[in-house]
């Protein structure tokens, strides 16, 4: 699913999290480890209000193993809590109860002291933008998978909550943020990975874009999968000599540059140059 956002969309979505954020102890901001800026949301510390949060780096299995770990002692060092995620097979799911459990314990502790609250289970809300696995996440952590029963007329969802281990409940809804698209290379860092429908942006755009990072982080994969003898210094160029190797040529020899993104961009996504991230730590 796509969303175009516009600010009623971000308006509404705000309100619908606010109402949310009401019911739980704690957020779990999900996003994707190969991006895990870019798909974070620009207001998230706003709009989580000082709710305890613990950041989920999810897909982590298409990630570069190395700038994942950099990215967790990144996060860990702003005092952020961060577990490394893949939803898809549930490995790291097992850490998140305690994670979340340690997240709320001194305001627990607190309140069992003065007898607000008597001992209950920890409750949270994951939230991110589109297509980070939110609802992969839950289905996971649920256990079994649950059936899709809003955005049909007539059926009224009441949100209900998934209980995971013995402490730990989660509301089966996810709050849904919007991206930021603060300048281009957020959007064709959110293409590349595949959270924004590539239609929306030029296809050879988003391919040029992932061969220079590809080019400066990640030469010797390109070299590989495209039998390439080097890495030339321009992004251009290296288009020009992928799709010369995949025989990508239009009449008078020249380069058919939409079908050499069509199949670069095909690599990507079935994972044939390996694991990678686009942003790194020492980069920001
Ligand atoms: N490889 C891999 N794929 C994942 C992982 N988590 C989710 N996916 C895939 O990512 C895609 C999006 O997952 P969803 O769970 O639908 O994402 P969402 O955040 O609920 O998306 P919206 O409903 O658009 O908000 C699906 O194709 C999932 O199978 C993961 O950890 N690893």
């Amino acid at each position: 699913m796509t969303i175009q956002w516009f600010p009623g969309h971000m308006a509404k979505a705000r309100r619908e999290i606010t109402e949310k954020l009401k019911l739980i102890d704690v957020v779990f901001e999900l996003v994707d480890a190969r991006v895990p800026l870019a798909s974070r949301n620009p207001m998230i510390d706003e709009i989580t209000a000082g709710k305890p949060r613990l950041l989920l780096l999810n897909k982590a299995d298409m990630a570069d193993p190395e700038v994942t770990r950099l990215w967790v002692e990144y996060f860990q060092g702003k005092g952020l809590p961060v577990l490394v995620l893949n939803s898809k097979t549930g490995q790291g799911i097992n850490k998140i109860e305690a994670a979340a459990k340690e997240l709320v314990k001194e305001k627990f502790d607190k309140m069992k002291a003065k007898g607000i609250i008597k001992p209950r289970a920890v409750r949270a809300l994951i939230l991110g933008i589109p297509n980070v696995g939110k609802s992969t996440l839950i289905n996971r952590m649920a256990g079994k998978n649950i059936a899709v029963t809003g955005d049909k007329p007539g059926v009224t969802k009441k949100q209900q909550w998934i209980k995971v281990g013995s402490s730990l409940e989660l509301l089966d809804t996810p709050g849904i943020l919007w991206p930021k698209f603060e300048d281009q290379s957020i959007g064709l860092k959110l293409a590349v990975t595949g959270a924004i429908k590539e239609t929306l942006l030029d296809f050879s755009e988003i391919v040029l874009f992932a061969l220079n990072y590809y080019k400066d982080h990640y030469p010797e994969r390109l070299q590989e999968r495209y039998n390439l003898e080097d890495i030339p210094d321009e992004a251009i160029q290296l288009f020009d000599a992928i799709g010369k190797k995949r025989g990508c040529l239009m009449s008078g020899g020249f380069i058919d540059y939409e079908k050499t993104a069509e199949i670069v961009l095909r690599d990507i996504r079935a994972e044939k140059l390996g694991r990678l991230s686009y942003e790194r730590p020492d980069q920001v």
